[in-house]
């Protein structure tokens, strides 16, 4: 019977069926970080289980730990250093590998996992966060998992799970100069919906797809899960193996010849079923932001907001709600409104390419004198990358806070955040009620165009920041 890519991975970890549809699921990698990760390690040690496999769990310093320059384990947030050194003691007696503050390997543990290559091609990997479907982008089976899951795993590198659903989303025809997967991913919200692939594993396949560079497949897989989606993947290509090859924790020698054979064949069958199919055309997509406190209530940016009772996925309560949060009115446009920060950085746009695009904006200009604008880098390795281009030179040139790495004011764990009704053009993936600070009004949208905005002060079109050349 032709199989999903999805199938393959299930069977090949599949220990043993429970019935009703569940199986005990072997799992190859667990990620931990120090907001859920050091209490699912205490529990499990105070419940007198130790970690079964130390090698194939690793655990990092993203969510409270400050990233302001010079940082220690002190954070805004009182409480915040009790999770990075319970963190710390808890991984150093599991003998699971960290990444600490100071380790350049250290980062948001969606970006170090893929520069790591801790994941891999047709494996399974969980970690407790809901955006653990980025690293979908590479090929392997990776999923968010409660804390109590976390544990389970830890102790015997099993889960029971019940098997989801698959929904393939089709992306035929090339995106247009300009427009990036994170303009791709808003449509995809705007189309189908924060509940569009609920439950399911999401498939992304099609040309645009197989275009997509790795680092863009990663914010692409990264917000289906404000799809409702168990998880994404993407079939293993050639651009998945030329990323990995030669990772610290990629297979080396003749067995990454082997991983690379293996990882061919790790594709959905022609004629496999999906429970659910979704097509459509690259070409339809545009430079996108959100207007609400949903990542669904995106639209094209040019767009008016909608009409109160006009958006197709929400009540007309939910739109009048949103735009009362947003401090917006229906039909006003959104292209031209001041903004009074700007911020790069989350699991979703923080790589080394997505800075140097900004970089490219910003190079030679300001940003406008009434906004505060933060570049928070991915990982240290983004970072030390940057360094070594200059790129932070041209970030701080532009009057842009230059960070370390970590979640920082993606979600304010650590007690970083923005002010009371501040808006906020941001390059992350949750726009929810004060997600980026008590009160924030948060408006989702690619890296260029929170580059381009923090030039110009109000919010505009990514296109108004191209070198005028
Ligand atoms: C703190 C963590 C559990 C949470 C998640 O699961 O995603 C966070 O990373 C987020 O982005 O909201
Ligand atoms: S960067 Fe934001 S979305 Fe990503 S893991 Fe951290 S808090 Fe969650």
């Amino acid at each position: 019977m032709a199989k999903t890519l999805f199938d393959k991975i299930w069977e090949a970890h599949r220990i043993a069926d429970l019935g009703d549809g569940a199986a005990l699921i072997a799992i190859d990698r667990v990620l931990l970080h120090e907001r859920t990760g050091g209490v699912a390690l205490q529990s499990l040690e105070s419940a007198g289980y130790s970690v079964l496999a130390p090698e194939r769990a690793f655990a990092t310093m993203d969510h409270v730990v400050d990233t302001r320059p010079g940082r220690t384990d002190e954070t805004l947030m009182p409480t915040g250093k009790n999770f990075i050194v319970a963190t710390r003691e808890a991984a150093k007696k599991a003998g699971i590998t960290m990444f600490d503050i100071g380790d350049p390997r250290q980062g948001i543990v969606h970006i170090i996992s893929p520069e790591q290559g801790i994941i891999q091609p047709g494996s399974t990997l969980v970690c407790p966060d809901s955006h653990t479907c980025s690293q979908g982008a590479l090929g392997g089976l990776a999923w968010g998992i409660g804390s109590s899951e976390a544990e389970h795993a830890l102790a015997t590198g099993t889960l029971r799970i019940q098997k989801p659903g698959t929904m393939r989303i089709t992306v035929s025809g090339q995106l247009s100069r300009g427009v990036t997967a994170k303009d791709l991913a808003l449509y995809i919200l705007e189309q189908i919906g924060a509940a569009g692939s609920r439950g399911l594993v999401v498939e992304y396949a099609g040309t645009a797809i197989a275009a997509l560079d790795v680092d863009q497949r990663l914010t692409l897989c990264n917000m289906a899960t404000e799809l409702g989606a168990f998880t994404a993947i993407i079939a293993p290509d050639d651009t998945t193996f030329a990323y990995l090859e030669g990772r610290p924790f990629s297979p080396q020698g003749a067995l990454w010849t082997q991983a690379v054979e293996a990882g061919r064949d790790l594709s959905s069958d022609d004629d496999a079923c999906f429970d659910r199919e979704w097509s459509m055309d690259a070409s339809d997509v545009a430079p996108m932001i959100t207007w609400g406190t949903s990542p669904q209530q995106a639209m094209r940016l040019g767009a008016p907001v909608p009409r109160t009772g006009d958006s197709p996925r929400d009540t007309a309560e939910a739109v009048v709600r949103a735009l009362d949060y947003m401090g917006l009115k229906p039909e006003q446009e959104i292209v031209g409104l001041k903004i009074d920060a700007a911020f790069i950085g989350s699991c979703t746009n923080s790589r080394v390419s997505d800075l140097r695009r900004v970089a490219e904006i910003l190079r030679g200009k300001h940003v406008a004198p009434h906004v505060r604008a933060i570049c928070v880098p991915g990982s240290s390795q983004v970072r030390i990358a940057a360094e070594a281009e200059g790129l932070h030179q041209v970030f701080l040139d532009a009057g842009f806070e230059w960070r370390e790495a970590g979640c920082s004011m993606c979600f304010y764990a650590g007690g970083e955040s923005f002010g009371p009704q501040e808006r906020v053009i941001s390059s992350t993936n949750r726009n929810f009620e004060s997600r980026q600070g008590p009160g924030t009004r948060t408006h989702l949208a690619s890296p260029e165009t929170v580059a381009a905005s923090a030039i110009a002060g109000r919010i505009v079109s990514p296109a108004h920041g191209e070198p005028s050349s």
